[in-house]
């Protein structure tokens, strides 16, 4: 009965339950097989299929009971983790206005509806806009023990943005290391309430403040976003090549706006080009996450904060999302892991 479980196949993966160690019971019990599986990353929404998979296997009625184990994995060398917080994944792109933050807002939702506990940072000095598509902008983080306590959104995200501190206009005249303080500050000093995940929506470009970020901050992989034209593809590359300075793996790179679809006629228009994120993935080696095609529902979903109800109305975007974010969490979870939480730092005076 093990034997056929373990070959079945995880649905969107070439990986198996045998592969993943998932297997953690299958009892038969007054004739139907009740089967455990723990997984590294958040496997929920795959239970159906894979119910299905192993009655077909078995012949059994199965009962299902998923389970994950997400733990924290390798950042950069000599960097700690941080409490509260396994898995740091930043979300980048050379050029402004792709959709870096629309990416970090659908890739985190879809992660939450996965059931992952997933958190988002947003770093965003210039245009912190993470409270308002994830439906939190008129809510503060209140305080407690002098932490700050992450406003909570509709899925489940906790959320900080260092738009509930300050002013954008004040913003635009801070520099480098204002801006690289401020952001470990909010990182650091949040109450993170056991988050499997956190998403940092980056600042745009590849200055300083990123690559010092990028020094500081602990983090487990990043996502450069880019759309397909030239002058966007070149400035992304540079993201992957800061990333790869500073050691941190690509986990992939999403295609945002790659066609537009008219709502009249359904005909494709590649506005900003053909694939070009794709061909830079495949150029660096690393996955294409996702193309995501220009799209009126998402632009009014960012813009009234719900992005929530954007994933249950709008399948095929969201299971671009969802897939997106899959790829993510096996790239994290086939990492090695991070023990430097379980070490005291040891200083020499
Ligand atoms: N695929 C899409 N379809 C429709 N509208 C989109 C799409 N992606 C992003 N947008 C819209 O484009 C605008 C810019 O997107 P977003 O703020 O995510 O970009 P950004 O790269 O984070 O920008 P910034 O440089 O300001 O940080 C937003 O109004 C957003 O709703």
């Amino acid at each position: 009965m093990n034997t056929q479980i373990n070959s079945i196949q995880i649905p969107h993966t070439s990986r198996t339950i045998g592969s993943e160690k998932a297997l953690i019971s299958a009892e038969e019990v007054s004739g139907s097989l009740n089967v455990v599986l723990q997984f590294g990353f958040p496997a929920q929404f795959l239970a159906d299929e894979l119910r299905e998979q192993i009655a077909q296997a078995t012949g059994k009625t199965v009962n299902l009971e998923i389970r994950h184990h997400i733990v924290a994995h390798k950042v950069q060398a000599g960097i700690s983790t941080i409490q509260g917080v396994k898995n740091i994944v930043a979300i980048a792109s050379g050029k402004g206005g792709v959709g870096k933050s629309t990416t970090t807002a659908n890739l985190a939702t879809a992660m939450a509806k996965m059931g992952a506990r997933v958190g988002v940072l947003d770093a965003d000095l210039y245009g912190p806009s993470q409270p308002t598509m994830l439906g939190v902008k008129n809510i503060q983080p209140t305080q407690q023990d002098n932490r700050l306590i992450p406003v909570v959104n509709a899925d489940g995200i906790q959320v900080m943005s260092i738009g509930f501190l300050i002013d954008a206009d004040q913003a635009v005249v801070w520099r480098g290391p204002m801006v690289s303080q401020a952001l470990q500050q909010l990182l650091f000093q949040s109450q993170w309430d056991n988050v499997d995940y956190l998403f940092i929506d980056l600042p745009p470009g590849t200055g300083d403040i990123q690559l010092t970020l990028s020094q500081k901050i602990p983090v487990t992989g990043s996502v450069v976003v880019t759309t397909p034209q030239d002058i966007a593809l070149i400035d992304a590359r540079k993201a992957v090549d800061m990333f790869n300075k500073v050691n941190i793996p690509i986990m992939g790179v999403l295609e945002n706006m790659s066609v537009h679809i008219c709502t009249n006629c359904g005909q494709h228009e590649a506005i900003f080009g053909t694939d070009g994120g794709k061909e830079l993935a495949a150029k660096l080696g690393v996955p294409l996450l996702g193309q995501l095609p220009l799209s009126l529902p998402v632009r009014e979903a960012m813009d009234a904060g719900t992005a929530s109800d954007l994933h249950a109305q709008h399948e095929a975007v969201a299971a671009i999302y969802q897939q997106a974010a899959f790829a993510v969490a096996l790239a994290i979870a086939d990492k090695g892991r991070d023990f430097s939480s379980r070490f005291p730092k040891i200083v020499v005076e």
